[in-house]
């Protein structure tokens, strides 16, 4: 488990983040610079220079040298497990039918939910952020209304948050795929804590460049929650692997890009369903003609 040294100084707001810049360059590098406020109404800020070994004598005097005339404080941190700390923090999170949370939370599940765990890792995805709520608020939507789908496949999957939840609704093979081998791994890991092994495949690809996505296809269901440009970049694809009447749900826009978004879908042959917005980013669910 590692432990940490700080520096630390207070100060007001611009001196303090004067310094914390002044201290990104230094030798021997700091693993973090941080500058938060004090929340004694006092207008105080507290920069913090984070170190995991002690720097010597030596390298304290080129620090002060680059702190000018200000003095810092030197502390251990006590010896915390960082990881398992922040996974503490983390609240379930509730998205229409799915109650998402960590391993640390499997006794607080509500009866009549559908339940994945997720445990805060290398990959994005915890449920947290209003791009992967709004997707899974999309998907709860769909299976309340009824649609029927027998090929999925979850672009940019990160965690595998959201191929996992449609498994747990339709009762087949879910594709969930990333251009990010940490988080292909991530997702094969929760597939298996999840009990789903067999229910979602993971694979390494960037959009839909894997043999087994072209042969899945045409998909009457994809989740694509990556960024603005990426989704632009995937319409022609989309258009390509989606069939007739099958949906897309698109997330990774801030609201204010929705229309570009909406746009370039509309240009390969899809139609808004409907949008929305959490937040700042919006969630599109379109559908491959005319609805
Ligand atoms: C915002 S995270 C979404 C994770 C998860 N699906 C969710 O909803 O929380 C976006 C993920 O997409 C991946 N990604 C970005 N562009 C991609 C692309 N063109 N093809 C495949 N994966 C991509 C990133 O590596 C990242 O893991």
């Amino acid at each position: 488990m590692p432990t940490f040294t700080a520096l630390t100084h207070v100060a007001g707001r611009d001196a303090a983040e004067a310094l914390a810049e002044a201290c990104e360059d230094l030798a021997p590098e700091p693993v973090g610079v941080g500058v938060f406020e004090i929340e004694d109404g006092s207008d105080r800020w507290e920069v913090g220079v984070y170190f995991l070994e002690r720097p010597d004598e030596v390298a304290l005097a080129l620090l002060a040298a680059a702190w000018g005339a200000e003095p810092f404080v030197v502390s251990e941190l006590p010896e915390v497990d960082w990881v398992a700390h922040v996974r503490r923090e983390l609240t379930p999170v509730e998205a229409g039918r799915f109650f998402v949370h960590g391993s640390h939370d499997a006794d607080r599940v509500p009866e009549g939910v559908e339940a994945l765990c997720i445990e805060a890792a290398m990959a994005f995805g915890t449920g947290h952020h209003d791009t992967t709520k709004g997707c899974l608020q999309a998907l709860d939507r769909l299976a309340t209304a009824g649609h029927d789908a027998h090929r999925i496949a979850d672009i940019g999957c990160g965690t595998g948050v959201l191929a996992m939840a449609a498994a747990r609704i339709w009762p087949v093979t879910v594709l969930a795929s990333d251009s990010d081998r940490i988080a292909v791994d991530t997702a094969a890991a929760n597939v298996i804590a999840n009990g789903l092994s067999g229910r979602v495949e993971c694979i390494e690809a960037t959009g839909f460049d894997h043999p087994v996505l072209d042969e899945a296809a045409p998909f009457d269901l994809v989740l694509a929650n990556i960024l603005k440009q990426p989704l632009i970049d995937l319409a022609p694809q989309m258009a390509r692997h989606v069939g007739a009447s099958g949906k897309i749900i698109l997330s990774g826009l801030l609201s204010d890009q929705a229309e570009e978004v909406i746009e370039a879908y509309r240009q390969h042959g899809f139609t808004l369903d409907r949008r929305d917005d959490l937040g700042e980013w919006a969630t599109l669910t379109m559908t491959r003609g005319d609805g």
